[in-house]
């Protein structure tokens, strides 16, 4: 059998298995490639919220970096929670010195508001990494953050977008999912423009949504896809997922990432 291609994310681990670590893996596996993993930082975390967070130290990311990279190589690269400015400055040196197109996703904060960013590291993602990004994925609090734009309505997303682009990224998409009756994002490289639209579904069921999407266009980015077409096919598999989210724990539940895989199998 041909091996899938391979697609490694540099993230936090979240116990409760709905986002981070755990998310993207899930992800990779529906999307049929091969899921790596370099963890950045561990999180005792649930549905209900983020009880603690511990980084792993800089040698311990870099380690994990070198096994997969210099033995079974990578196509595509999803970066998440990062944690400090020198795990930032770490991993965007790392990701300097390889062609593998990367997604970022600029974790800052989680679904309940605990920080997963020292306040700190902020310059070093603006003027590290997000230079090295062929797609950097945005949350609207993320886009405030990192550019002092603030987005109330469709029309402050474009603005917003050339903001972040100003950084040096190939692409943005800035997730609007959190604005208004539809769950819209713009994808741009300042010059093409795509508009993703789908139903918002009145579901809280939504943890690690963004790692997910992320995920999903690093995935398909690794077959061979365009920027368009791996963020077209992305918003497809997140919205399938939260569609299909489900209540664990007493807060927000995860959204089901097999759903695509499960189609075909009645409710119990
Ligand atoms: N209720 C919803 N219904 C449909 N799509 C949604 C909904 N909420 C978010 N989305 C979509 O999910 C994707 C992820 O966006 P979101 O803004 O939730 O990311 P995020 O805040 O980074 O998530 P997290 O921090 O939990 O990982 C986007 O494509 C967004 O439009
Ligand atoms: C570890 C981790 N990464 C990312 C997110 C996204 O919010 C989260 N909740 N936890």
């Amino acid at each position: 059998m041909n091996a899938p291609p391979r697609v490694l994310t540099v993230a936090g681990s979240d116990s409760g298995g709905g986002a981070g670590i755990q998310a993207d893996l899930k992800t990779m596996l529906a999307l049929g490639v091969h899921g790596m993993s370099v963890i950045t930082a561990v999180t005792a975390q649930n549905s209900l919220g983020v009880q603690g967070a511990w980084e792993l130290p800089v040698e311990a990311v870099r380690a994990q970096y070198r096994s997969v990279v210099d033995d079974i190589g990578v196509q595509a690269v999803k970066t998440g929670m990062l944690a400090s400015a020198e795990l930032v400055e770490t991993v965007a040196e790392l990701l300097g010195g390889t062609d593998a197109p990367a997604v970022v996703d600029p974790v800052g904060v989680s679904k309940h508001g605990d920080s997963l960013l020292a306040a700190s590291a902020l310059d070093s993602v603006r003027t590290k990494l997000l230079p090295i990004a062929t797609v950097v994925t945005p949350n609207l609090d993320e886009v405030t953050q990192l550019t002092g734009v603030r987005v109330e309505s469709e029309s402050d997303l474009r603005r917003a977008a050339a903001a972040v682009l100003a950084y040096g990224p190939q692409w943005v998409v800035i997730k609007g999912g959190h604005l208004s009756g539809e769950a819209v994002d713009l994808l741009t490289d300042g010059s093409a423009e795509h508009w993703l639209r789908a139903p918002r579904y009145d579901n809280r069921h939504t943890h690690g949504t963004g790692c997910t999407l992320a995920s999903a266009i690093a995935s398909q980015l690794a077959k061979g896809q365009s920027v368009p077409e791996a963020v077209a096919a992305a918003k497809e598999y997140v919205t399938g997922a939260i569609a299909a989210g489900f209540a664990l724990g007493g807060g927000i539940g995860p959204v089901d990432h097999g759903w695509a895989l499960n189609r075909d199998t009645p409710p119990v």
